[in-house]
């Protein structure tokens, strides 16, 4: 007899294709936020205070949920018994909120006692009432995040399920790592004028994600009846606790399981200091760095699929995870102890963080099988979120335990001198050697007092230590000022301001065209200017414009400088806000620090050195663990070193 065949929109491939885009995208706001504070660890530490023990523990808060309250498992459970749509909603809509609060914890309006600061201020005293709610953000969001990943899996496999289904879970976590790239890569420009603007952006991201699941809905809504009418319900892909007990007692999966946590312990948890590394040991700016950090992630995308196609059709799993393990020690060993660029190591642990992946997940099915799939990812999940709790955590203490003293603080008559005479001279905090002898990257910010940690001025100094470590700054010259509160200059009478467009990004001087240059002007109490541009002749052809905005003297010494985007009007009116843009430039002489109440802080580089040792350890862990799965597969004869594909 004929089977009835019946269509479904599964069959529609604009529409699986459609869904594929729904869901990875959500999956990309999952990692995009998951990573998007990585950039901003000094931020956090000159703003709010944070140490790198606080800074890990508050990055571990994601992991939380997931290890005690196996997160991950449990939510499987609740998947199966409440379907994706409600499940899905719940924890995307935790993942949104988990943003709010994080973004939240950080805001000025929070920092200046706005709701819930009292209460977290109430308890636990020794930390920061910032840190206790980023922390609650934090744990929300990695509630939401883990099982939204499971979710989002199954809403692949369900559309796709006897179709293009490996490259359906393939491209949707690639979507995902670029999820992470780009947020390492964007993060470091987005903290104009206010830091917290990345954090924003991020939560903005978490917030169209649960959007695009509800418009999601609808279609499940719709698949749903039109394959009941078709099929009848699988029970394959529920939980069991019986498959648990086999996965647990079953020594290949408990290897597997094992590589998992101490492989990606050494990775995820490695991002989350890799901006701060690279700043801190290579001395380079923040968007160097999140450029450099990000190559890993993008590097993935790209050999992710390569290394999954040579385990499909070549074999050899187990090797290549023996590979990927070796590769990721020898990454973390050249950042721990040599000075060779950055690019090498951080492709190499792209490469090591290809291989593994590539070759485990599938792997995993071989072993369990397709009906126990969910509960061993799930499990795996679970157990691979100690490591992502704990590492964090782990890498903070040793950072701080290796750099006791790298925040100077400068008190009253110490810090009246110090601004009198631009000059300050000391010995680097670390035992080690590694900054003695080179061109090192020191901070030097000023806050307003000693309690409110609000920041009134921040500048940055390169300068080459001695042998021993010694090392003496000029405060004039410094590289840099990021941060500046505009009410600290002393504008002279007969200053001018000057207007200048700009047409190059790069700022170049060739490719600025002067707009304005007037000495009549006057700033009301918000900083506020409205210039006329209309009359300097030279109205700029578009409404919107970027613009470099400058304060110089009667001798024409630049003040102050920052770019900004202005609007001009029909009739050719344009508003300046000072403060409220990209800082460029401001003349130490031109700084008055009034009162009495200033505290400032030179802050020398971290020293990485045991904390990476601390990651090749891991790495270390994890080819002892690939060393075992490869060994112990030739007994249980899963074949893992046989391609996946049988031809
Ligand atoms: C598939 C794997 N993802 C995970 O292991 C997640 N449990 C952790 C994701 C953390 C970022 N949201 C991967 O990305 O390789």
């Amino acid at each position: 007899m004929k089977e009835k065949i019946h269509k479904t929109m599964r069959d529609n491939p604009a529409l699986r294709w459609g869904v594929l885009l729904l869901s990875s995208l959500v999956m990309f706001f999952n990692y995009y936020f998951y990573d998007a504070l990585s950039p901003l660890k000094d931020l956090m530490q000159t703003n709010l205070g944070f140490s790198s023990s606080d800074y890990g523990a508050f990055m571990s808060a994601y992991s939380v949920p997931n290890v005690f309250l196996a997160m991950a498992v449990l939510g499987g459970i609740i998947l199966d018994k409440l379907g994706i749509r409600i499940t899905g909603t719940l924890f995307v809509f935790m993942m949104a909120l988990g943003g709010v609060i994080t973004a939240y914890g950080a805001s000025d309006m929070y920092l200046a006692g706005g709701p819930g600061y009292a209460l977290m201020n109430s308890f636990l005293t020794g930390y920061s009432p910032s840190l206790k709610m980023m922390y609650l953000g934090f744990f929300i969001f990695g509630l939401g995040a883990e099982t939204s990943i499971v979710v989002l899996s199954k809403i692949v496999v369900k559309w796709f399920k006897g179709k293009e289904l490996a490259l359906a879970l393939g491209l949707n976590l690639a979507i995902g790592r670029l999820g992470t790239a780009l947020a390492l890569f964007l993060s470091p420009y987005l903290i104009h004028p206010e830091w917290t603007n990345a954090i924003w952006f991020g939560v903005l991201l978490l917030w169209l994600g649960l959007l695009f699941y509800i418009i999601y809905i609808f279609l499940d809504l719709k698949i749903d009846k039109q394959v009941k009418e078709a099929l009848p319900e699988s029970e394959e892909d529920q939980f069991r606790w019986r498959d648990l007990l086999d996965l647990i007692t079953n020594r290949t999966f408990i290897f597997i399981t094992l590589l998992c946590v101490t492989f990606y312990s050494a990775v995820f948890p490695f991002v989350k200091y890799a901006p701060d590394l690279l700043m801190n040991k290579f001395g380079m700016e923040r968007d160097i760095a999140g450029q450099i950090s990000s190559i890993l992630m993008f590097g993935t995308i790209l050999l992710t699929p390569l290394f999954g196609w040579i385990a499909d059709n070549k074999g050899k799993s187990a090797t290549l995870m023996y590979l990927g393990s070796a590769l990721l020690i020898i990454s973390h060993l050249m950042f721990a102890l040599t000075t060779i660029t950055p690019l090498l190591p951080i492709f190499l642990l792209g490469v090591a963080f290809s291989l593994v992946p590539a070759a485990m997940w599938p792997a995993v099915t071989k072993i369990v099988g397709d009906n126990k799939l969910g509960t061993a990812y799930g499990f795996m999940f679970s157990v691979q979120n100690i490591g992502l709790w704990a590492l964090p955590i782990l890498v903070g203490v040793v950072l701080d335990a290796s750099n006791p003293e790298f925040r100077i603080d400068l008190k009253d008559q110490q810090f009246k001198e110090i601004q009198h005479s631009g000059n300050f001279e000391s010995t680097l905090n670390t035992k080690s050697s590694t900054f003695n002898n080179k061109d090192i990257k020191f901070k030097y910010v000023v806050y307003k007092d000693s309690l409110s940690g609000e920041i009134v001025y921040r500048s940055y100094y390169e300068t080459k230590t001695g042998k021993d470590g010694n090392y003496s700054i000029n405060l004039k010259n410094n590289e840099m000022v990021d941060f500046t509160n505009f009410d600290l200059l002393q504008i002279p009478e007969d200053a001018r301001i000057f207007i200048d467009r700009v047409k190059s990004p790069t700022f170049g001087d060739n490719d600025t065209i002067r707009l304005l240059e007037t000495s009549k002007f006057r700033l009301d109490e918000n900083n506020q200017y409205i210039a006329n541009l209309a009359d300097s002749g030279k109205k700029p052809d578009k409404k919107n414009f970027d613009a470099i905005i400058s304060i110089k003297d009667a001798e024409g010494r630049v003040i102050y400088s920052e770019s900004q985007k202005l609007y001009v009007d029909k009739t050719g009116k344009t508003e300046i806000k000072f403060g409220f843009g990209e800082l460029r430039s401001v003349n130490y002489d031109a700084l008055n620090f009034k009162q009495e109440k200033y505290v400032a802080e030179i802050i020398e580089p971290l020293d990485y050195t045991n904390a990476m040792l601390m990651f090749s350890a891991l790495g270390l862990l994890g080819i002892l663990f690939a060393f075992l799965l490869k060994r112990d597969d030739k007994v249980s004869g899963y074949g893992l070193e046989q391609p996946n594909i049988q031809k």
